[in-house]
């Protein structure tokens, strides 16, 4: 009962949310339904809007490469990041390290936000940015369970340039699931899928060009850093 109960106040009905009207319908596709919610929506953004969008974020002055403390050891992130949010003093802290907001949001991240917001029917008020500047780049596998996060909010992730995959692994049952990330495309993590799965971006080898993440969060408004 409680588990359906979260679900439901993450993610608002499907009936429920609003179409982004300057784009063709855009219908999820459901990736996860046990023990969480995923949803993929392959075209959010139009081929030629993603492309600009790509091309104005990979210039940002805000990418850096924090050290992380994984498993006791530091090293450099795999992949750059910059952070922006709502409130100029609000942090979000993973792995050993503190997402500080670099300025206002740029205008194509405000783009993208009011598009994901209107989709999802949810008031994101920070978004981290992931640079994979090709297949050597990735994120280990991880669950988005910060303490400086909002319980239960979703985590709505989008991306540009090119694909890449992310895999979904069950922490106790013996489950995983695949989704290409196609340039354009959201990924929205809600319900109990923090809590019962881990994420990665794998490497793939082979691929030599780039892909921007922007991932929309609700951080605690108490998690600051003033
Ligand atoms: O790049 C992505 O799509 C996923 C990034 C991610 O999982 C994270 O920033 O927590
Ligand atoms: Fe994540």
């Amino acid at each position: 009962m409680a588990k359906r109960a979260n679900s439901e106040t993450t993610l608002s009905p499907r009936s429920q949310r609003a179409k982004v009207s300057d784009e063709k319908a855009v219908e999820p596709k459901a990736v996860i339904e046990e023990d969480g919610v995923v949803e993929y929506y392959p075209q959010l953004l139009a081929k030629e809007l993603s492309r600009k969008l790509y091309s104005d974020l990979v210039g940002l002055e805000y990418w850096n490469r924090p050290e992380l403390k994984v498993y006791g050891r530091v090293k450099p992130q795999s992949r750059l990041t910059c952070a922006f949010g709502d409130d100029p003093n609000v942090v979000y802290n993973y792995s050993g390290t503190t997402a500080l907001v670099a300025s206002e949001y740029p205008a194509g991240v405000i783009e993208i936000k009011t598009r994901v917001e209107k989709l999802v029917g949810v008031q994101f008020n920070f978004c981290l940015l992931n640079y994979y500047s090709d297949g050597n780049e990735y994120i280990g596998a991880h669950s988005d369970n910060q303490a400086g996060l909002v319980p239960g909010a979703p985590i709505a992730a989008v991306s540009l340039g090119t694909e890449r995959f992310l895999d979904f692994k069950h922490k106790k049952k013996n489950l995983k699931v695949r989704v290409t990330m196609e340039d354009g495309s959201l990924l929205v993590m809600g319900g109990d899928t923090q809590t019962f799965w881990k994420h990665m971006i794998p490497k793939q080898k082979k691929v030599n060009s780039g892909r921007i993440s922007l991932t929309f969060r609700v951080v605690k408004p108490t998690n600051r850093q003033e």
